[in-house]
């Protein structure tokens, strides 16, 4: 009754904010924490990489609730690893920079000057910004980057543009990782923040600008984690993009490997990153949409999940079978 009394009253005041949450009755709220706590007893102590995408980066109240949630995920006994991006950020930095940037096969073409930016702006500003967000509940996050303790060794690659390998300078793939500063990290009961730029391994002095995708599956392989979770700008992979009928709970890795030379530009190396995973022993690979507040923590905890998840093989109808982790889709 006071509820109704205070939403009524306040809702004509131009400051109100409306809180959803003293929505919920006693009764529900003690429902929600009682749903998850199958799952908070199935994940105790895994290990989930986490990456953090550039378009689902820009909001600053996404940005604290993703914080939260890394932050949630440490207090119930989970072990976090965050994988960044920053393709918008860097792209903003190039003009202000005034450097062109242009991006052939999904991959930017990376001169040595904008491989400058590249770095600058993963390591010195959005991982920043990240660990400053986590640190704001305590002093858990460590920033990183692939070349701090060898993390990471990248081989230059070229890209593929109309079936034509094309040259895109200082680009790499992760051939190599040497996991150890992570792991150091996780047993200090830290949260690592990696940012994705990694030596070259055939010139340790040079560095690489590596797709945060194709790192963040690479590290969770190479800890041997439990699930690997991937944030975007959408609600999840389209079979038929942008057929919106066509969104998927849940695919199998050859399901995935059949689709990929007909999926468009931003899809490839996030679907390619979820089949290395789940190819390299990752029991499920998710992407999931990082617009939506608190979307690592539906991913994690309600029976509901949210997204695309990846999985070695499909075991029969998705909407009742039981996926590797022992829930619902
Ligand atoms: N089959 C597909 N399913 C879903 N999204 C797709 C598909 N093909 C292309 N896309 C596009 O890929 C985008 C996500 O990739 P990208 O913009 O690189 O993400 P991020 O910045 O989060 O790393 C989506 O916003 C969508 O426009
Ligand atoms: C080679 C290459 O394209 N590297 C990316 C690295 C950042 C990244 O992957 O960021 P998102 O996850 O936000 O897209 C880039 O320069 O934009």
């Amino acid at each position: 009754m006071s509820d109704q009394t205070d939403s009524t009253t306040s809702a004509l005041d131009p400051d109100f904010v409306f809180d959803t949450r003293t929505d919920l009755r006693p009764d529900q709220k003690a429902e929600v924490l009682i749903e998850a706590l199958p799952w908070l007893e199935r994940f105790r102590g895994a290990l989930v990489v986490v990456k953090y995408g550039g378009n689902a980066m820009v909001d600053d109240e996404l940005k604290r609730a993703f914080a939260e949630d890394m932050v949630f995920l440490r207090s119930v006994g989970l072990r976090p690893v965050v994988v960044h991006g920053g393709g918008p950020q860097i792209s903003a930095m190039l003009d202000r920079l005034g450097i062109e940037s242009e991006f052939r096969g999904g991959l930017r073409v990376t001169t040595p000057e904008a491989m400058d930016v590249v770095r600058m702006v993963l390591t010195g500003q959005v991982s920043r910004e990240l660990v400053g967000l986590i640190n704001a509940h305590g002093p858990f996050a460590v920033g990183l980057s692939g070349e701090d303790g060898r993390l990471f060794e990248a081989e230059r690659r070229t890209a593929t543009v109309d079936g034509e390998q094309v040259d895109v300078g200082q680009v790499g793939d992760v051939v190599a990782v040497h996991p150890r500063a992570v792991q150091d990290l996780l047993d200090a009961g830290r949260i690592p923040v990696v940012s994705t730029v990694a030596p070259d391994v055939d010139d340790p002095t040079q560095v690489l600008n590596v797709n945060a995708d194709t790192a963040a599956s690479a590290l969770a392989v190479a800890l041997g984690a439990r699930k690997l979770i991937v944030l975007t700008d959408v609600e999840g992979l389209y079979t038929r993009w942008p057929d919106r009928g066509s969104l998927v709970s849940q695919i199998s890795a050859d399901e995935v490997e059949a689709l990929l030379p007909s999926l468009a530009s931003g899809m490839i190396p996030k679907m390619e990153a979820c089949l290395r995973a789940v190819r390299g022993g990752v029991r499920s690979a998710t992407i999931i949409d990082g617009r939506v507040p608190h979307s690592v923590l539906l991913e994690i905890f309600t029976p509901e999940g949210n997204g695309t998840m990846v999985v070695p093989e499909l075991l029969g109808d998705p909407a009742t079978t039981p996926t590797p982790e022992g829930g619902p889709a």
